[in-house]
């Protein structure tokens, strides 16, 4: 099916004291109608960095180069208005901190509301009527919850909120960053039902970011691994799992509880100060000379020579 996201050769920098501080680099990902893609990588590999560029929240002063297709259009030529009504009714978002995503001083019914009425979807009297039904489908008790503020919902609760404001819009795209972080066991488990709702239809996308690998096992059909603003590896969520072949992804899955807790020697190095050739050649064991100087091409999904 074709792609209705693809991102290619992105590349962001932010200002830094010593000149550009790259976070993402050369970075190329697609997304198709009904498929999940989830971005996973140690904290700092530049995650977010990707989601905020999708939907052009980055500070003024960032410089982003490559090309962001969202079904045909390139996002980083859109005006500011075009991009207001990309964001939200085309492309949704679910970030952490639902806390933080809703308004604290605004009943959530106005929050579930007015949305739908800006976007020209339907009446008043329609869009509180539709508000109720999808809390009431994710059993919250719809009356209460529309009269009440943010704080007076528990974390779970407000991730559900969250999750109804942005369905009520119907996007083909749903960004998830983080979607779990800060849930309880119950919660996630809630959270990723109603997350693998959104590519059930087969005409929505999920792009996916995620540091837990379970969550990102359990829903992802692709995944792409990232490590210092670069993919690493990319392939189906299966065959990344059982068989990795970069020895970083190796590595971060060797460092999950389950698989023996090893951590991978070494640290992330500073985005200021990457080291030249492969970027994670300084805590490779198989690193050799050519890894030392040249930069692997992603070839086959795997950015490594040696794979
Ligand atoms: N507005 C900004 N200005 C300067 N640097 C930034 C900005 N936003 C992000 N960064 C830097 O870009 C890098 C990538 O950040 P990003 O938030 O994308 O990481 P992440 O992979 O999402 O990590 P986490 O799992 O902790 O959310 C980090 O080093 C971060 O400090
Ligand atoms: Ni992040």
């Amino acid at each position: 099916m074709k792609n209705m996201l693809e991102i290619s050769d992105l590349s962001v920098s932010f200002p830094g004291p010593n000149g550009k501080i790259p976070a993402v680099r050369n970075l190329s990902l697609s997304l198709a109608p009904g498929e999940c893609l989830a971005i996973v990588g140690e904290s700092g590999c530049g995650k977010s960095v990707v989601a905020q560029a999708v939907l052009r929240l980055l500070p003024p002063g960032t410089e982003v180069l490559g090309r962001i297709s969202y079904q045909g259009q390139d996002l980083l030529h859109l005006s500011e208005n075009e991009m207001d009504h990309i964001r939200g009714q085309e492309i949704g978002m679910v970030f952490q901190s639902p806390e933080r995503a809703l308004n604290p001083v605004m009943k959530i019914g106005k929050q579930l509301i007015s949305p739908q009425v800006m976007h020209g979807l339907c009446s008043e009297k329609d869009a509180e009527l539709r508000a109720k039904g999808v809390l009431q489908s994710l059993g919250l008790d719809a009356d209460r919850v529309m009269s009440s503020y943010p704080w007076m919902c528990s974390g779970g609760m407000c991730q559900r909120i969250v999750f109804a404001a942005v369905s009520l819009l119907h996007p083909n795209l749903v960004i998830a960053d983080e979607p779990t972080k800060g849930l309880d066991a119950a919660n996630v488990t809630d959270l990723e039902a109603m997350l693998s709702t959104v590519t059930a239809g087969k005409s929505t996308g999920l792009l996916l970011i995620t540091h837990d690998m379970d969550v990102a096992s359990r829903l992802s059909n692709r995944i792409a691994v990232m490590y210092c603003g670069m993919i690493v590896e990319e392939g189906e969520t299966k065959s990344v799992l059982s068989s990795p072949k970069h020895p970083y992804t190796r590595g971060l899955l060797g460092s999950l509880p389950k698989n023996g807790f090893v951590p991978i020697p070494g640290i992330s190095p500073a985005l200021s100060d990457l080291p030249n050739g492969c970027v994670f050649h300084p805590r490779c064991v198989f690193a050799d000379e050519t890894c030392r100087t040249e930069i692997p091409d992603l070839i086959d999904g795997v950015r490594c020579r040696r794979c």
